[in-house]
């Protein structure tokens, strides 16, 4: 028996456009809710909301069992780390703060078994083979690992176009948020140069053949990078969802009576 399809990795190799969501609320409850929504993808984020391996896993298993793909961003692009979410089964992996070919390299290594890679072996007792059942994990495991790639600052910029020829690198996605504050433009994303860099690039990595991905909130941003070539969109936020929709209803009649 193989290791699973990835379902999100085939559909960016046949040139289909995927929507997403982000999860920043850090528990399986709430993801599980967020996997009713239907969105095609589900973004565990491990880097800035209060995740670790455990609240990790459960959303996976929640997702997993969903119509939506989960993606899984580690906290920093080291091996440890990842190795523990692909033994936890995640199939796709965002790194943030990517900023050279070399690490790019060293990211791909760390997601495939040797000889290619160095990807520590134990899924024997891994959930990434349901805990062994899937015998023919190992030799298979490889080809559905799904890495994506986060180009975000000046350096990782300049590097891009070495990036884009990395074999193993599957897809880069432009994080507006920090792509802005290394532009000198904190809290502004909006910023003309920002947007204009930010199209640049999706441009530059969609004509690379890699998938191009972005997270905006914006609905003239998102068309515009569909328009620039972005395949893999997240267009909100779960922890943003609900504060504005808990702000609203306080405000519409908490305030209505006044
Ligand atoms: O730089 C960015 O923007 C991202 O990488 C996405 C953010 O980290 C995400 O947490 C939304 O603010």
């Amino acid at each position: 028996m193989p290791a699973p399809l990835n379902p999100f990795k085939k559909a960016l190799s046949e040139g289909e456009t995927l929507f997403g969501c982000w999860l920043g609320l850090a528990n399986g409850y709430t993801a599980e809710i967020m996997g009713t929504a239907g969105f095609d993808w589900l973004l565990i984020d491990g880097e800035h909301s209060p995740n670790d391996l455990p609240t990790i896993r459960d959303q996976l298993q929640v997702v997993s069992a969903s119509d939506s793909h989960p993606i899984v961003r580690v906290p920093i692009g080291e091996t440890w780390i990842i190795k523990q979410v692909l033994d936890a089964g995640a199939q796709t992996v965002l790194v943030p703060m990517v900023e050279s070919a070399d690490q790019a390299r060293e990211l791909v290594r760390a997601c495939r078994f040797p000889p290619v890679g160095d990807r520590g072996v134990g899924y024997a007792m891994a959930r990434a083979s349901n805990f062994g059942q899937t015998t023919n994990y190992g030799p298979t495991a490889d080809a559905q690992i799904c890495l994506l790639v986060q180009v975000e600052n000046r350096a990782g910029l300049a590097a891009l176009d070495e990036i884009l020829q990395v074999e193993g690198v599957d897809g880069v996605f432009i994080g507006p948020a920090d792509l802005a504050a290394s532009l000198g433009h904190l809290g502004d994303m909006m910023h003309d140069t920002v947007q204009s860099t930010i199209m640049d690039a999706l441009q530059r990595i969609s004509a690379s053949g890699k998938a191009a991905g972005i997270l905006s909130t914006d609905d003239a941003m998102t068309r515009a990078s569909l328009d620039a070539g972005a395949r893999f969109v997240a267009v909100g936020l779960d922890v943003v969802m609900l504060a504005q929709a808990a702000r609203t209803t306080a405000s519409k009649w908490r305030d209505g009576l006044k």
